[in-house]
């Protein structure tokens, strides 16, 4: 004998009285589509479980066990409940409309036993089939439920999301449509939980179907000035991937206070709202990808890594790096320009020198930043990027191609174009850096170490040609050398950004 389970919360409400009462019905028919004597292996044992989505409560009821038990148990709930208002009445009449279906397959069914044809596999079969119809059923009224999220939330009139009534799989796969409906469901209600990253967490036991993406699916998280805000504008043009509120949000970082796991659950929920955009992803049923960029995250690999990868294990990283002396020398003008001069700032000719030699050991040392994310995310959810690669030259298109293939996404699209966003020095400062060619070389002995641990990392992932992405920066520092420098050792350079 199964267990039996029931939780009622909220059963007093006539929204709670109607699913009962559908559900007790749903059971009487699905009762009169079993054969007599039940098959071996196939137990007369059903579970119901009735979201109750009254007023906001997210009530929910479940039992299960011997039919008559659950059936009794359900009577209980409905004795309990009181009559409902004319919008449940419409609600009630597609209840009926569903139940009148199952009886009319169930009716085909019993017309052929009473012939012989009806094997036992072709019963299993039609059942599958009954369960498919049901499904594609709750999937358009879920569909129509999250077309209304404001009166949800609101709780006034709040629609049901009522019955998940099944038997248990027999051994055979869910459908394609049944797991959509299902996945859908399950991510959506999650906003209106008491802890929405508790539950989006959960995703991970559910299946998605086909074309759902789980949310969210991933994050630009750096690095700073490597073409993040044209990936950023790139990426949030793809018809499967959804346009997030805004770039840079530093939830974790700024709204979090460095605990993700801890974050307000309002926050979270504006977070999910306003940032990731995931009422419209619901609307779409997820079959498009949520993401976000927020380029100081991956410098803060050391605590975010491991938070990130618990709360959401599923999820993909992308990173972009640039020409480590170039992408310095773009971070100290950009923090120059909106008034944060770091103290190396601060001799006449040799000032952004000092400033780049000290970012290469920390904000500029990839692999350092690196090596948390790669020891908490799988190689399979990293992708590392090589800006030179993305924003220029015959490695473009592949570059971009590859980032969509690593998200599961169409690669053509939208196309193989970059775009340009977010661009400062490289118009107003085209002479290019002051510093002397034997800091310059200097400059180039710290970036080429660096450049070699990235490429080892790189190697490791099978991202891209790591001797092409060591190869692609040698050049820019050649081509200043050649181009930009005095040949003496204290000769003047005016260093070129790439
Ligand atoms: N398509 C394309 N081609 C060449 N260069 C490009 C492109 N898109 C962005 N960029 C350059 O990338 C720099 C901005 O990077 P981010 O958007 O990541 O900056 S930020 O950290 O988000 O502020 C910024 O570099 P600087 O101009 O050196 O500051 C942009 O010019």
């Amino acid at each position: 004998m199964g267990s039996l389970v029931s939780r009622r919360p909220d059963t007093r409400s006539s929204a709670a009285a109607l699913v009962l009462t559908a559900a007790i019905l749903l059971l009487a028919a699905y009762s009169a589509l079993r054969p007599s004597s039940t098959p071996p292996g196939m137990p007369n044992h059903v579970r119901v479980q009735l979201q109750l989505d009254t007023g906001g409560s997210g009530a929910v009821l479940e039992a299960e066990g011997e039919q008559e038990q659950v059936q009794a148990v359900l009577e209980a709930a409905r004795a309990e409940g009181s009559e409902g208002d004319a919008s449940m009445l419409r609600q009630q009449q597609a209840v009926e409309q569903q139940l009148q279906e199952v009886e009319e397959s169930g009716a085909r069914q019993q017309q052929q036993q009473q012939q012989g044809a009806a094997t036992q596999q072709q019963e299993v079969k039609q059942q599958q089939q009954q369960q498919g119809a049901a499904t594609q059923q709750q999937e358009v009224k879920q569909q129509q439920q999250q077309q209304e999220p404001s009166k949800q939330q609101a709780g006034a009139g709040a629609p049901q999301r009522w019955a998940v009534l099944s038997k248990p799989p027999v051994g055979q796969a869910k459908s394609a449509a049944q797991r959509s409906a299902e996945f859908a469901h399950f991510v959506s209600q999650c906003y209106y939980t008491a802890d929405p990253f508790a539950c989006l967490s959960r995703q991970a036991d559910v299946e998605p179907g086909p074309g759902q993406f789980r949310f969210p699916h991933f994050m630009v998280v750096g690095f700073q000035k490597c073409a993040t805000t044209s990936l950023f504008h790139h990426l949030s043009g793809h018809p499967q991937i959804q346009n997030p509120g805004n770039k840079e949000p530093e939830f974790y970082t700024r709204t979090c206070a460095y605990n993700a796991m801890r974050c307000m659950k309002m926050d979270q929920r504006d977070y999910l709202r306003e940032i990731l955009s995931f009422k419209e992803a619901g609307k779409k049923n997820f079959t498009v990808a949520g993401f976000e960029g927020s380029t100081h995250y991956v410098l803060e690999g050391r605590w975010l890594a491991a938070q990130l990868h618990d709360l959401f294990p599923w999820l993909k990283i992308v990173v972009s790096m640039r020409e480590p002396i170039s992408q310095a020398i773009a971070m100290i003008f950009h923090n120059i320009e909106h008034n944060r001069t770091p103290p190396c700032y601060t001799e006449n000719n040799n000032k952004i020198y000092k400033c780049v030699l000290e970012d290469l050991d920390y904000e500029s040392n990839y692999a350092r930043a690196m090596r948390p994310w790669l020891k908490h995310f799988p190689l399979e959810q990293v992708h590392m990027v090589q800006y030179e690669n993305i924003t220029s030259g015959e490695g473009m298109a592949p570059a971009l191609r590859g980032i969509k293939r690593f998200l599961g996404i169409k690669p053509a699209l939208p196309d193989d174009d970059l775009g340009l966003y977010n661009f400062r020095h490289q118009r107003k400062h085209k002479q290019g850096w002051r510093m002397t060619r034997a800091q310059y070389l200097d400059l180039v002995a710290k970036a080429r170490r660096n450049a070699q641990d990235v490429a080892a990392l790189v190697r490791q992932g099978g991202w891209a040609d790591a001797d092409g992405w060591v190869e692609n920066w040698e050049k820019a520092w050649q081509q200043n050398l050649d181009e930009s420098c005095e040949p003496e050792q204290d000769g003047i350079c005016m260093i070129k950004v790439t």
